[in-house]
């Protein structure tokens, strides 16, 4: 059984947008800003960056989320995360302990977990205190090609779990609908937007998979 609230969270459904890794920070913070007001949860995730760049960056982005009212989530690491004041963390098979990282960081926290194609995992993180339970890789993903794949019916299925659903992996505007219609909550997007010939009308068309199925989505008071 989920430990945690099924109320609706306050960062609702829609766009969960994903940092390019960029060591270039001005460009990085402008290709986020201009996509961020589409954005119901901002997630900084660089792969390449050394821990004094991963700090700088996750420290401006961090303001301009303020500015935006979009919660930032940290991946990998929970004490950067608690270390910039971030609204929480995202933690993979190889991200170390959510009690910890919940015990470091507070109820309030978002914490993510990554469930791949795994029903067991997600009800290991429901029963563990996880704030979204997270599946992938939907599609082939150009940002990481070797991801383990998964089926849209394990958003269906995860359902009574009552915690927020995110889809991962290679989601475009044009492959993301049937990823809504399966019960994805927040769908989580790297190039799909900013590979994008033209990022805002991606961010855009995501958003609108969620109004167009008469979904709220939650954060359009800062557009
Ligand atoms: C929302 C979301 N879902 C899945 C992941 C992947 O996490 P992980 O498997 O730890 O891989 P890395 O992102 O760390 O390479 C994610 N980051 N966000
Ligand atoms: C970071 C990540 N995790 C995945 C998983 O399946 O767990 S897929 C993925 C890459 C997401 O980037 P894009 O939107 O460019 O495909
Ligand atoms: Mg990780």
């Amino acid at each position: 059984m989920p430990v945690r609230s099924t109320a609706a969270p306050s960062w609702g459904r829609g766009l969960y947008l994903i940092t390019p890794d960029d060591a270039d920070t001005p460009r990085l913070l402008a290709q986020v800003a201009a996509v961020l007001p589409q954005a119901a949860l901002l997630q900084y995730r660089n792969k390449l960056a050394a821990p004094g760049l991963q700090r700088v960056q996750a420290e401006a982005l961090a303001g301009l989320c303020r500015d935006h009212g979009v919660p930032l989530v940290i991946n990998d690491d929970a004490a950067l995360a608690q270390a910039i004041g971030a609204a929480g963390v995202h933690l993979g098979e190889h991200d170390g302990d959510l009690a910890a990282a919940r015990a470091m960081l507070g109820d309030e926290a978002i914490i993510g977990v990554s469930c791949y194609d795994d029903p067991a995992r997600a009800r290991a993180g429901a029963e563990a205190g996880a704030s979204y339970i997270a599946f992938g890789a939907f599609f082939p993903s150009g940002t990481k090609p070797n991801a383990r794949r998964a089926a849209p019916g394990l958003l269906r299925d995860s359902a009574g779990l009552g915690l927020p659903r995110v889809a991962i992996g290679g989601i475009t505007p044009d492959n993301a609908r049937g990823l809504v219609e399966a019960g994805a909550d927040l769908l989580a997007v790297i190039g799909g937007v900013f590979d994008a010939p033209d990022p805002v009308a991606a961010a855009r068309a995501f958003r609108a998979c969620f109004d167009q199925d008469g979904f709220e989505q939650a954060r359009f008071d800062h557009v």
